[in-house]
């Protein structure tokens, strides 16, 4: 039996596009969510610092996975909050659980990678102080 829309093991052109509809949320996310550009801006100044202060290799790759949580977080938060729209606009106490729950999300992860930042860079900001 033959399928006639058998499908190539891997589909460049469809990479592709999945590759620009994710740059679309982001670009998305990035245009509506202060938090997403201040948590990236954030994430920005924090690798900086890092090379600058010279975190470890482990160290650095610790940071860039805490970074990716937080921002990948915060983009299911939106998207979340977009699905909640979708459905009522009206207000619902569901409604209300559903974005504060996914904030809740976010706020939990950026304690934890404040934490992991904290362990990381207070030894060396006290090593450069004194
Ligand atoms: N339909 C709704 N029914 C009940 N409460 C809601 C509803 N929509 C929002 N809320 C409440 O208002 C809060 C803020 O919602 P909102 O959608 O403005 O999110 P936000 O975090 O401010 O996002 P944005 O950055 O898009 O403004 C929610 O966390 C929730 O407590």
């Amino acid at each position: 039996m033959t399928s006639k829309n058998k499908q190539a093991f891997v589909s460049w052109s469809r990479l592709i596009k999945s590759f620009r509809y994710a740059s679309e949320g982001i670009k998305h996310t990035w245009a509506n969510e202060q938090n997403f550009r201040i948590h990236s801006i954030l994430a920005g100044i924090v690798l900086i610092a890092s090379t600058l202060l010279g975190v470890s290799v482990v160290e650095q790759a610790l940071l860039i996975l805490v970074i990716g949580g937080v921002l990948g977080l915060e983009l299911i938060n939106t998207a979340l909050e977009r699905c909640v729209d979708m459905i009522t606009k009206e207000y619902a106490i569901e409604a209300k659980i559903i974005k504060d729950v996914a904030a809740g999300a976010v706020m939990v992860f950026s304690i934890t990678a404040v934490l992991v930042g904290i362990t990381i860079f207070l030894p060396k900001i006290i090593a450069l102080l004194f």
